[in-house]
């Protein structure tokens, strides 16, 4: 049997690294950013840690995700089409900055835009 994407992206080491340069890049981003910048230090850590969590989880790891659905988590924030482009392309980034392999990260791309309709105009 071929690896699952959750050993593919390192198993829980290589998700936590990801996930924390991800949320790095949120905070600094120019479209979306100010919606990370607005979350407490706490709001930010818990946020940190469901996503990876649901990373975890979505890609086949031995992880239950304990976090709110996307549509409950993202409704009543308006999220725009722009800022759902801005948070994918920090995901992008921060894969193609730790070198993962192409399909790896088509693999998480594909995923990351299933979710769009459980996250924007909400
Ligand atoms: C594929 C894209 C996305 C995924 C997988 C995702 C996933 C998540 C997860 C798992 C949480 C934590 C849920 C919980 O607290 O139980 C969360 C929270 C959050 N997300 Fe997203 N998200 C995505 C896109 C976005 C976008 C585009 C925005 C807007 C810029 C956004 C803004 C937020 C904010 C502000 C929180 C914190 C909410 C709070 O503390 O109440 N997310 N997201």
């Amino acid at each position: 049997m071929s690896d699952t994407l959750y050993e593919r992206l390192g198993g829980h080491a290589g998700i936590d690294k990801l996930v924390n340069r991800i949320v790095d890049l949120h905070l600094e981003n120019e479209v979306a950013g100010p919606r990370y910048r607005a979350l407490d230090e706490e709001a930010i850590d818990h946020a940190r840690e469901k996503v990876k969590e649901f990373l975890a989880a979505g890609s086949g790891g031995p992880v239950e995700y304990t976090g709110r659905s996307m549509i409950e988590t993202h409704t009543g924030m308006n999220v725009s089409a722009a800022e759902f482009v801005a948070v994918v392309d920090d995901i992008m980034q921060a894969m193609q900055e730790m070198e993962y392999p192409q399909p790896v990260c088509n693999e998480v791309l594909g995923v990351a835009y299933s979710l769009k309709e459980e996250i924007i105009h909400l």
